[in-house]
């Protein structure tokens, strides 16, 4: 199977502990052997910070996103380090790249590719591209709710919501750098567009990757 991983930064650079990037090069590794395996690193806070920072120097929205993608690369160069000779040593910038690494039939880990984008959207674009079987997106929360389930503990979760319904509870979002929270309008427009298997679960977890490919976990979006 062809699967494309994202990789909230929520979740892998949670306060920098090494125990859960080992913990996802040993689950990786063991299903590198059958499946051909793609994985996209968020920001998380690091990127966050360093987004605010530059903002208040006078930074435009594309100069952070620009900031944010250099960390989402830097994030990824650490997966890259915990997986050591079963990935490939270095980070795609672009689509292009990736596919060109992947011939050598290493995992593939990558951050962001350009502005105005999660790297959410940057794993619907690649599952596109690559034509993935699956494409998993691994977070903080269980999957999709009708709100912000941090901030209501009455939102209710979805087993499985169709991107459009999705795309409508997301419409007035806010759209800039360090703010494409939870999956993007971009990634969802991609999934429907393509029919792109998807699945939302909570990474914290990184053997939910394994329960996710099963089916047992997470949000399913429907691509209608
Ligand atoms: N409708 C929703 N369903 C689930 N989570 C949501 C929703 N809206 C906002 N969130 C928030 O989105 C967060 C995940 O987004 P983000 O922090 O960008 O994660 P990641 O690091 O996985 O990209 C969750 O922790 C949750 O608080
Ligand atoms: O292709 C990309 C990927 C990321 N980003 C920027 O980098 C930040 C961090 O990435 P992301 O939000 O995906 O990280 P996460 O939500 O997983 O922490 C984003 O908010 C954007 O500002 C971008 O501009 N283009």
């Amino acid at each position: 199977m062809k699967i494309v991983i994202t990789i909230g930064g929520s979740i892998i650079m949670e306060n920098f502990n090494p125990k859960i990037f080992k913990e996802y090069a040993r689950i990786l590794t063991s299903l590198q052997d059958d499946n051909k395996i793609f994985i996209v690193i968020g920001g998380g806070q690091p990127a966050r910070d360093y987004i605010r920072l530059a903002r208040e120097l006078g930074a435009n929205e594309a100069q952070c996103d620009n900031i944010g993608i250099e960390v989402t690369r830097l994030n990824a160069k650490m997966l890259i380090t915990a997986l050591g000779e079963k990935a490939y040593p270095m980070v795609p910038h672009n689509f292009n790249e990736a596919l060109e690494y992947s011939a050598t039939g290493k995992i593939i880990v990558m951050g962001g590719t350009e502005p105005a984008h999660s790297t959410d959207a940057v794993g619907a674009i690649l599952a596109e591209l690559v034509d993935a079987d699956i494409l998993i997106n691994l977070t903080s929360v269980d999957g999709f709710y009708d709100k912000d389930p941090h901030k209501y503990p009455d939102a209710r979760f979805y087993k499985e919501i169709t991107a459009t319904k999705m795309l409508n509870l997301f419409k007035d979002k806010d759209w800039k750098a360090g703010t494409y929270e939870f999956l993007d309008l971009t990634a969802i427009h991609i999934i429907r567009r393509s029919n792109i298997k998807s699945i939302i679960t909570n990474g914290k977890d990184p053997m939910n990757l394994i329960r996710a490919l099963k089916g047992e976990v997470g949000t399913k979006i429907i691509p209608e």
